[in-house]
């Protein structure tokens, strides 16, 4: 399987209409030109993902118009898009939301965030948090959904692991400052549960904070096949091969060695 991640600039200039549509163009293109089965966007890439008091303003229903040209842009390029996350209103809260569309246009699954950051404030408090974990069948494998900070708790990735994901796909807007945390993470959780995870974040400069780049591919025994600019607005394109994680399973069957039912003493 082919993917390409689209690490997409989220500077403050550009508007939300003009961002979708460039982005828009700029899936099919690289569809086209790549080759791709799997076209990848980040975290809140309409908005920005540290804007937080535009969230309520620049909010959309689920089938709203980034819903809705996201679809029509799957359907048009004929991939598997996940089209990173929206700050979606739902049922009088916002949820931080991301969309997977098949090659014709449906929606194959909504995620919403499981984890919201910024402790008492920010994304934490403005935002609802979701409740179920959520995969996506292709013909080729199972794809796992988390978003950014969900990228630091270790059993949503089990879970959806117990459910057969074999690629987790991470959409983020993560921070430059703890970008050695990023790339880390990414690691651990390919080697931990011995899949592919595409790790596919923002670049430039949203509402003061340096985004931290440098989307990352992880084959299932920890190398980094691919890894973009810290800075710039970049493509990486990357060939999956799916038997690798039923062959690293096998070769090094870590996961059968689990003791799920081992507590502390006194509980
Ligand atoms: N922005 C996030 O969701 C997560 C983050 O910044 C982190 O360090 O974790």
């Amino acid at each position: 399987m082919r993917a390409s991640l689209l690490q997409i600039a989220v500077d403050d200039d550009e508007s939300v209409i003009s961002r979708r549509a460039r982005v828009s163009s700029l899936v099919r293109e690289v569809a086209e030109r790549e080759g791709s089965g799997l076209v990848v966007l980040p975290e809140l890439w309409t908005t920005g993902a540290f804007g937080y008091e535009a969230f309520a303003a620049e909010a959309e229903p689920l089938e709203g118009p980034t819903y809705e040209v996201m679809a029509e842009t799957a359907r048009a390029a004929g991939v598997w898009l996940h089209a990173g996350s929206i700050p979606e209103a739902g049922d009088g809260t916002l949820y931080n939301t991301s969309l997977v569309f098949s090659p014709s246009g449906e929606l194959a699954a909504a995620y919403r965030k499981i984890h919201r950051f910024g402790f008492d404030k920010g994304e934490a408090v403005l935002m609802g948090a979701g409740h179920e974990l959520a995969t996506v069948r292709t013909p080729e494998t199972v794809l796992g959904l988390a978003t950014c900070y969900d990228l630091r708790f270790p059993e949503l990735f089990r879970g959806l692991v117990d459910a057969g994901a074999e690629v987790f796909v991470v959409p983020a807007g993560w921070p430059a400052r703890r970008r050695a945390h990023w790339s880390l993470l990414a690691r651990a959780r390919a080697v931990e549960d011995q899949v592919y995870v595409l790790a596919c974040g923002t670049a430039g400069t949203h509402a003061g904070v340096e985004q931290a780049g440098a989307s990352v591919v992880v084959d299932p025994w920890g190398g980094v096949l691919a890894e973009a600019s810290p800075t710039r607005e970049a493509v990486l394109t990357v060939d999956l091969d799916l038997a690798k994680v039923a062959g690293t399973r096998e070769q090094f069957p870590a996961l059968k060695d689990r003791r799920l039912g081992v507590a502390a003493p006194g509980l």
